[in-house]
């Protein structure tokens, strides 16, 4: 068995969200698309003999040039705010780790090496999709089926996004619709790549907060019209066919949000809209050269004080790869 893995955990983007209903425990009914995305983190995870479990983390290409980008001093209260990731249990790889060793009872414990490019608190699932990975580098370290079904059942106690990051049904995934409180998943399939340009403002928001100030539709609408465009590849469609229910209460909370959304359809990307709880924001544009160019050109209006890229669509779950180590 391998001593070290690694993987890439990817980001997503919703681009359908509907709120259905609210449950007695708090959740919200939802009924969602989610796109995974290649902006992604870089886990490596070894096994320790200790049965701690430890985690280190940075950021890339560094702090320091985040920090830059976003417009903050990495130091101060809004820098910690937005670049400070919990290295303890509050960390969805810890946790995920943890529960993963009480549940398979494996010996030993683990140090995962995490390094960020996902904006935290932008409604691009970084956290969740690196609990995903961890499980999966978790299991290959032990010899357990990356399919095994019980790796789910730990992923959607640990958050509601978590199990998309598996995929679905040992199948790689496109794109998903996901129902329930989030865990309930079905394959969308996807005629053809979407390139995008997702830009992350400077400032992180909670979803339990932006869910907390939501209202459920009168009228709810069904994500038919964006689960047919994704599958003839209509752009248009895919634009005309995108709702994020949680923007309205976002853009209450953090103002800045509709100002982003204007200049992205000021240079031209269509289908601009929040990402899940936000704070991030998505256009669509017709290929990756245009979203390339487009991000530049948001680039040079909106730095410092966000963080802007152009992506284009992925496959969850991320690869998991064994390294070559001198002892093993
Ligand atoms: C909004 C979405 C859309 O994909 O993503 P993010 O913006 O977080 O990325 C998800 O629904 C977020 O899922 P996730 O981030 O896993 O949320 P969880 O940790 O399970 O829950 C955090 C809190 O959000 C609220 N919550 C979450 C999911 C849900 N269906 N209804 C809710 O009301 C609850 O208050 C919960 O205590
Ligand atoms: N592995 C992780 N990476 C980033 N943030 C994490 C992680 N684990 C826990 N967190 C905490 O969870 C919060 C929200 O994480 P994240 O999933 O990135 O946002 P969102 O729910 O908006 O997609 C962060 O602000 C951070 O404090």
């Amino acid at each position: 068995m391998p001593n070290v893995v690694t993987s890439r955990p990817p980001a997503k983007l919703n681009l359908f969200l509907e709120l259905l209903g609210k449950r007695d425990d708090g959740f919200h009914e939802i009924d969602t698309i989610m796109l995974p995305i290649d902006w992604c983190d870089e886990m490596r995870l070894a096994r320790t003999e200790a049965s701690d479990i430890s985690l280190s983390i940075g950021w890339l290409p560094s702090l320091e040039v985040v920090a830059a980008e976003l417009g903050v001093d990495p130091n101060s209260d809004d820098g910690k705010n937005l670049l400070a990731i919990p290295s303890d249990e509050k960390n969805l790889v810890v946790r995920a780790l943890r529960r993963f060793r009480d549940h398979f009872d494996t010996p030993g414990g683990f140090h995962c090496d995490l390094l960020k490019r996902i904006p935290a608190g932008a409604g691009m699932g970084g956290a969740s999709s690196d609990a995903a990975a961890a499980l999966r580098c978790a299991a290959a370290l032990h010899g357990i089926p990356l399919h095994n079904p019980e790796l789910t059942v730990l992923a959607a106690e640990i958050g509601s996004d978590v199990p998309f990051f598996l995929g679905i049904d040992r199948h790689s995934c496109q794109a998903a619709r996901a129902q329930g409180r989030g865990e309930k998943l079905s394959q969308v399939s996807l005629l053809s790549q979407i390139d995008m340009v997702v830009v992350f403002p400077s400032v992180c928001l909670s979803t339990a907060r932006v869910y907390s100030q939501a209202t459920i539709p009168t009228e709810i609408v069904p994500p038919d019209a964006m689960i047919a465009a994704l599958g003839r590849g209509d752009l248009g469609g895919i634009a005309a066919g995108g709702l994020n229910r949680l923007q309205e209460p976002a853009v209450k909370i953090a103002k800045q949000i509709d100002e982003i959304l204007e200049s992205m359809w000021h240079i031209g990307l269509i289908g601009c809209q929040l990402t899940g709880s936000g704070s991030a924001c998505f256009g669509l544009a017709r290929n990756a050269v245009d979203a390339r160019r487009g991000a530049e050109q948001l680039r040079s209006q909106l730095l410092p004080g966000s963080r802007v890229a152009s992506v284009s669509s992925a496959t969850v779950p991320s690869s998991v790869n064994l390294v070559i180590t001198p002892n093993g």
